[in-house]
């Protein structure tokens, strides 16, 4: 038979239950799933929800390494997999982790991608061939001799799935493969995941929170929660169709559907509609009106955005960067007489391609990284004859990689960490604890051990540590990684009132979207420099500077950007919120519309609660 045309499924799941040890509740529950060879899949469902479990029965992780009770079976291609090892099952399914250090075992980029090829015992030539395809497929072209600890989280990124497509697996399972990548490198690795599909029938299995960059191009959505999978069907239909359950479960749409959906397409047609349809349905309905456009309600939300707290005068900057020159261990120049100044109370987005020298720079306000020449003051004071602890008191600083700062044996011990070594009060130190982790939603877990915690929920406990000191300067290296959206906004608006109440925010992220919600003033690094600077709304109306920096401006920013071009007036948008506004002031069909259940469960949850930790 012509193997394309085979439909019997190549993966199947039976009854699937699972209980990770000394675990009461099931992290799968009856799980029955059938998944066809050549299926490109995305796996998507609420941090905590049971995705990576069930992904690792797919190779016996779950239960041969993980232990605990599993009853149900997996089979592949019809074959039982219930008496198969994990290392018999490397060429069928390959496995790309949330955390690329967990999965990097050579000293340099090359010996790394060359590792699995050497270890199924390929001829050297094949391997050597292999690599250099590789290299090229995941842009790490150039970086072939690099170490790998000197790599950025991004190349670190590339260098894990280089590293499982020179295995050429039939089944590839990507456990959010693009977390730590700039909008250009996700860009690069879906179309390479694409081409795989399209090309060798590589069946595919997506885990993913950021949908906007990923539903067009998948066959089909699973949606899972409670350890269930409780939606299966078109991508496009179910973020439209179920949209009101997916807000419940604090999976969000993505921009785009969220505007083709306000626009009436999904009741007119179930297909996708392209980015030249929404901009041409916009630009007939905006010229078809004649209602005057009411600039209060466009200020509206970017007042929602809290102003920086007023500098008393003569103060000096929250943090001054004067003339910073930083050179890595191996002689390779990060900065270049770079200058930088953040006023207190601030809420800035760090953005810039992978490598551009976010993390060294934010490295520096923490004492991690040292200039070479230049100084760095904070308060006015310079640091650097501060300690890393010292400077801890005043600044905050959340890893990009949670694992890199839990090391105690508890969750609530790791909350306690920071605040024992403040020499608090044991009272002050239990009060605040518990309520740092009320606030990220983790005092359920309280005595699990760190480890034993989902990707999402690690991250939550890494940012709870780091509340519950109330630092006066934040800096969030990619705090949104493995989190779904729900969590993000709900933890990004409690740091917005903390930044409220005067505390200076440095978020360092990939997500243009985020950046544009939360942050007053963006600055964009490009190979070690500052490219841009300049207020948020300012920053994103320039696509081809952006562009120069592998960067591209948030969907609502650039419809807006391509209506002036086409001679329409409206001013510069940044959100969904502020175009949805802007178009309900303007066509009043619109606005006429009573709001929809989905509509009242984004009010309800934009009014927000008290903090209650401050
Ligand atoms: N080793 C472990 N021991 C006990 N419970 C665990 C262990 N690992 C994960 N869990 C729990 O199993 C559930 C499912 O975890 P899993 O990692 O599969 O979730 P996920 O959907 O992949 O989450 P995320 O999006 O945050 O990565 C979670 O409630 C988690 O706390
Ligand atoms: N110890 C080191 N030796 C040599 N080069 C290094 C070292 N540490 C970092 N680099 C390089 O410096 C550059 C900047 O790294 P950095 O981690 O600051 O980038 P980033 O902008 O935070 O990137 P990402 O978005 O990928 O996290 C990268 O190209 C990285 O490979």
């Amino acid at each position: 038979m012509d193997p394309s045309k085979d439909t019997s499924p190549q993966v199947r799941l039976e009854k699937i239950t699972y209980n990770y040890p000394y675990s009461d509740a099931a992290a799968l529950s009856d799980v029955n799933l059938e998944l066809k060879k050549g299926e490109f899949v995305l796996l998507a469902g609420p941090s905590g929800c049971g995705k990576s479990t069930l992904v690792r029965c797919l190779n016996r992780l779950v239960p041969e390494v993980s232990g605990g009770s599993f009853s149900g079976r997996v089979l592949l291609r019809g074959k039982d997999l219930t008496h198969e090892k994990v290392h018999s099952l490397a060429l069928e399914v390959g496995m790309v982790f949330q955390n690329p250090e967990t999965q990097l075992f050579s000293l340099t980029v090359a010996e790394d991608l060359a590792f699995g090829p050497e270890n199924l015992g390929l001829p050297g030539e094949e391997i050597r061939i292999r690599v250099k395809k590789v290299l090229k497929e995941v842009g790490l072209k150039g970086l072939e001799d690099h170490f790998i600890f000197t790599l950025s989280g991004g190349e670190k990124q590339r260098t894990a799935i280089g590293g499982n497509l020179a295995m050429q697996p039939e089944i590839l399972v990507l456990d959010e493969p693009t977390s730590d990548l700039d909008p250009a490198g996700t860009g690069e690795v879906l179309e390479l995941l694409k081409h795989l599909n399209a090309e060798n029938r590589t069946t595919l299995i997506l885990i993913e929170h950021k949908l906007d960059a990923v539903f067009e191009m998948v066959d089909r959505m699973l949606v899972m929660d409670e350890g269930r999978v409780i939606l299966d069907g078109k991508p496009f239909e179910i973020l439209c169709r179920e949209e009101e359950k997916l807000r419940k479960l604090g999976i969000h749409p993505p921009q785009f559907t969220e505007i083709a959906r306000f626009l009436g397409f999904f009741s007119e047609n179930s297909s996708i509609p392209a980015y030249e349809t929404l901009l041409k349905r916009l630009t007939e309905l905006l010229q078809a009106s004649e209602v005057e456009i009411h600039p209060e309600d466009l200020e509206k939300r970017e007042s929602e955005i809290p102003a920086p707290a007023p500098q008393p005068r003569n103060t000096p900057p929250h943090v001054l960067i004067e003339q910073l020159c930083y050179r890595h261990e191996d002689g390779s120049e990060a900065f270049e007489k770079l200058n930088l100044e953040i006023k207190r109370g601030e809420f800035l987005a760090l953005l810039g391609h992978n490598g551009a020298g976010k993390t060294t720079l934010a490295g520096h306000l923490i004492g991690f990284y040292r200039p070479a020449s230049g100084r760095i003051l904070l308060d006015g004071k310079d640091i650097s004859g501060y300690s890393t602890a010292r400077l801890s008191k005043q600044v905050g600083y959340l890893f990009q990689n949670p694992d890199s700062q839990i090391f105690t044996n508890s969750v609530f011990e790791e909350v306690c960490f920071g605040l024992e070594n403040l020499g608090m009060p044991e009272e002050k130190i239990k009060k605040l604890a518990d309520s740092a982790l009320e606030m990220m939603e983790l005092s359920a877990y309280r005595n699990r051990h760190p480890h034993a915690l989902s990707r999402g929920q690690r991250q939550r406990l890494a940012v709870a540590s780091i509340l519950a000191l109330e630092p006066d300067l934040l800096i969030l290296d990619e705090p949104t990684t493995g989190q779904d959206r729900g969590h993000i906004r709900k933890f990004l608006d409690k740091i917005r009132k903390l930044n409220g109440l005067g505390k200076t925010v440095i978020l360092i992220t990939h997500d243009m979207e985020l950046a544009a919600e939360y942050a007053e003033r963006v600055v964009v690094m490009k190979q070690g420099k500052i490219f841009l600077d300049g207020p948020t709304a300012e920053v994103f109306s320039s696509p081809e500077e952006l562009g120069a920096a592998g960067l591209l401006p948030p969907l609502p920013a650039r419809l807006a950007l391509d209506l002036r071009k086409l001679g329409i007036d409206i001013p510069r948008l940044l959100t969904v919120s502020d175009l949805k506004s802007f178009l309900k002031a303007r066509c009043p069909e619109l606005s006429a519309c009573r709001p929809t259940e989905i509509e009242k469960i984004v009010e309800e949850n934009d009014s927000g609660e008290e903090v209650s930790l401050f």
